[in-house]
Formats: C-alpha cells, structure tokens, sequence
C-alpha cells in the first residue's frame, strides 16, 4: 500500500489515467503561489529574471535525464522516438544548436535582460533548485525506466500552464521583449506530443497493481520537485547574497 495513492488495489490503463490527472490537478506547480502571482502580473523584474535563470538550470539538465532515460530503453524502435527529447532541446544533428529549446531559452534569458553568459555559467543558481535538478537527474538514472518515464508525464499539465504564461507575460510584462516568448510557443506542442508518448508506454509497461502504484509515485515526487524549486524561487531574498545578480 502506498500512502500516495491510497488503495493499491488494481487499476487499468484508463483508470490510471484519470488518477495521473486528479493527482496532477491537486499538486503540479500550475496552482503554486509563485506562479499564480506570476499569471496576475505581481511579479517585480528580479524576481522574473530569477525565475528565469533558475528555470534554465533545470532545462539544461532536461537532455541529460533524457540520454540516461535512452541508455536504458530496450530497443530500436523506442530508442529512436526517445533521442528526438534530446534533439529538441540541444538541436538537431547537423544544425547549430539554434533550433534548440536550450538556445531558445538562453533568448528568453535576453528577452527579460540576463546575459546568456551568466546563464551559461550557473551563477546565481539557488542551492535549492541544484539539489532539486539533481534530484530529477538522478531518479532517472536510479529509478526504474518505468519511473524514470512516468516522472516525465507531468507534462500532460504544462501545454495548459504554458499557453495561461505566454498570455500572462503578454499582458503583464510588456517589458519582455516578444521574442523571448518563443521557447513556451514551441514547447506546447512538443510537450503534448511528449506526455502522450510517455503515457502510451507507462500504460503499456504498468502491468501489475505494484507498477501503477509506482508510476503515481514517481508522478507525485515530480509533482513535489517541481513545486520546491518554485518554494526555492519564491523564498530566495534574504539568502546571504545567493540567487542575486548584475542584469544586463
Ligand atoms: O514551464 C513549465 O512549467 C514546464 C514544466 C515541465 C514539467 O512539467 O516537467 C517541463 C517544462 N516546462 C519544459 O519546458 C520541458 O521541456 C520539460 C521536459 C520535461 C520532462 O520531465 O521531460 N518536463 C518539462
């Protein structure tokens, strides 16, 4: 039994379905504080540039889990489908990496007045979200491919949460140049693509009870990583200096 979940008994796949999404309505970061003032336009230029510079570090580490998710499917055909994450963030082979959402985002970093040399450089990057990043990173090397995929499935939620930004960042924060936006554009569609392939195969792979109840496990500590780096964001004044930096 599984204080997460409940029961442990039984589901099939369109019930774990349903439990994903309950789960996800109750504790994914779309209802964070942080960012339900980030949608009513509360935020200061700091603490939207801290957001950002945070954010990357979690993004440059997205491809890593991704080649260590690879590394452990067990074939062709799934391997083949899996690189196409690594590609959309580092770029596609033979290009220049600019097609990639980690350049996208280091235009985002330009678009609010980060210089993509300090983004590059991890500086300002709060000791909370490393510990959390690390802790992604290493749940997908550690954990089960089943868990390691599962965890991924809380992008069933952020296509909504992306689409609510854009429109907030377009009202609110008319200071951020346009541009910028381009990275949440492009992701909507690639993260639905994404959380449906990764939930056809949780399906496929959760066979018995046990496994379901492992996959709303590794959903819910998702859940719970991405909800305390946001704590780390909103909560960074005050830390001795940590998490402040020279905008450009
Ligand atoms: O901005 C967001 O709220 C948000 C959330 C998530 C997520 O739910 O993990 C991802 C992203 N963005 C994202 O941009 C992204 O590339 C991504 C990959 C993954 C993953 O777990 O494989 N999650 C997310």
């Amino acid at each position: 039994m599984n204080t997460v979940t409940g029961t442990g008994t039984g589901l099939s796949a369109a019930e774990l379905e349903g439990r994903l999404r309950a789960l996800g309505e109750e504790r994914y970061h779309h209802r964070h504080p942080f960012n339900l003032r980030m949608h009513a336009g509360e935020l200061s230029k700091e603490e939207l540039r801290r957001w950002v510079l945070n954010r990357f570090h979690y993004q440059r580490h997205i491809p890593v889990k991704d080649a260590l998710i690879l590394a452990r499917l067990g074939s062709s055909e799934l391997r083949r489908s899996w690189i196409r994450r690594v590609h959309d963030h580092d770029g596609v082979p033979d290009g220049d990496g600019a097609d990639g959402g980690i350049e996208r985002w280091l235009r985002l970093g330009a678009a609010v007045g980060l210089d993509r040399a300090l983004l590059l450089s991890g500086k300002g990057v709060l000791p909370g979200v490393r510990l959390a990043v690390d802790g992604y990173v290493n749940f997908c090397r550690n954990a089960s491919v089943l868990e390691a995929v599962a965890s991924s499935l809380t992008e069933l939620f952020a296509p909504d949460l992306m689409a609510t930004r854009i429109a907030a960042w377009e009202r609110h924060y008319p200071w951020v140049e346009r541009e910028g936006l381009r990275y949440f554009q492009v992701r909507v569609g690639q993260g639905r693509r994404d959380s449906e392939e990764a939930l056809r195969l949780v399906q496929a792979w959760a066979r018995t009870p046990e496994d379901r109840e492992r996959v709303l496990a590794a959903f819910a500590f998702k859940c719970d990583l991405l909800w305390s780096l946001l704590d780390t964001v909103e909560h960074a004044e005050g830390q001795g200096g940590r998490g402040t930096f020279d905008a450009v």
